[in-house]
């Protein structure tokens, strides 16, 4: 990490659906090349602010500092203009076309011919072979139809074509849930290599062991507000337990608060 702005300030961010408060004063940090992983309860908030951040909500109070300006968001289009996108497993592909054609879905390179618009079919795989190579994903044949390819894979032709146009911050909600345990080894690695390429990501995770794999911090939500902020290598699987559920911990469990001197019970 660097010691310029961080790459997404949240700042008191509260969010309403009528009488129900999903959230209430989130406040935290996601500085460049870090990756975050999100933890919580269910109905803790982690999907709400998840989308508050990519444009698919916009919250009821309180700022979203992106990129050195405040922005709002109105739609998830507005986040992936500025850089910020959820990628899901295999949603946004389409699985009728080949990963070239889907890594330039509506960005081919196309050349005119004697006056008639051709794509340059080698030229952009060679970008995406590049591009896969770069991030260490093996897909056997570039001109497979997605639908012959697994979920991993899927996955990372996602993320590697959300780098490649310019990605900065990317959402992930439960990103494993569906694959195996090799995909799920493979696909931590990868966010790993994208964070170290200066993104951001934030994970959301119900399972322990990925968020000490992979995340530098670890921001645990519980009932709509932020119960913990600490940094992996300050924290153990059994504090985060506690942050999540809220029961005491003989005095071990911090949060947010405490550090600067405000008692505050996690209950
Ligand atoms: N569109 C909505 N309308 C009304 N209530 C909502 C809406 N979206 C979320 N909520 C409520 O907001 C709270 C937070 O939900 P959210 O889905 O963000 O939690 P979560 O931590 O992502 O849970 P899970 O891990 O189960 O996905 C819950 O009480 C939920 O019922």
């Amino acid at each position: 990490m660097t010691t310029e702005a961080p790459l997404l300030r949240l700042e008191n961010i509260s969010k309403s659906f009528g009488a129900i408060q999903a959230l209430r004063d989130i406040s935290f940090e996601i500085g460049r090349g870090e990756v975050v992983a999100l933890l919580g309860d269910n109905g803790a908030g982690k999907s709400t602010l998840v989308k508050i951040i990519s444009g698919g909500l916009e919250p009821s109070s309180g700022k979203v500092v992106y990129d050195g300006a405040e922005r709002h968001f109105t739609s998830p289009a507005d986040g992936k203009a500025a850089g910020i996108e959820t990628v899901y497993q295999d949603l946004s592909l389409c699985t009728n076309v080949d990963v070239v054609a889907n890594f330039f879905m509506g960005r081919e390179i196309v050349k005119k011919v004697f006056g008639v618009p051709v794509l340059q079919e080698k030229e952009m795989e060679a970008v995406v072979a590049k591009a896969m190579a770069a991030a260490g994903t093996k897909i056997p044949s570039l001109r497979t139809n997605v639908e012959h390819l697994s979920g991993g894979q899927r996955q990372a032709i996602e993320l590697n074509r959300f780098v490649h146009w310019g990605g900065k911050l990317v959402l992930l909600d439960e990103p494993f849930a569906a694959l195996g345990v090799e995909q799920t080894r493979r696909g931590l690695e990868l966010i790993r290599r994208i964070a170290d390429q200066g993104i951001g990501v934030v994970f959301i995770t119900h399972i322990m062991s990925q968020a000490f794999q992979v995340a530098d911090r670890m921001v645990v939500i519980r009932q709509g507000k932020v119960a913990g902020d600490v940094r992996r290598e300050e924290t153990s699987p059994d504090e985060i337990v506690h942050l999540i559920t809220g029961e005491a911990l003989g005095g071990r469990a911090r949060t947010v608060g405490q550090e600067n001197g405000q008692a505050q019970h996690a209950g």
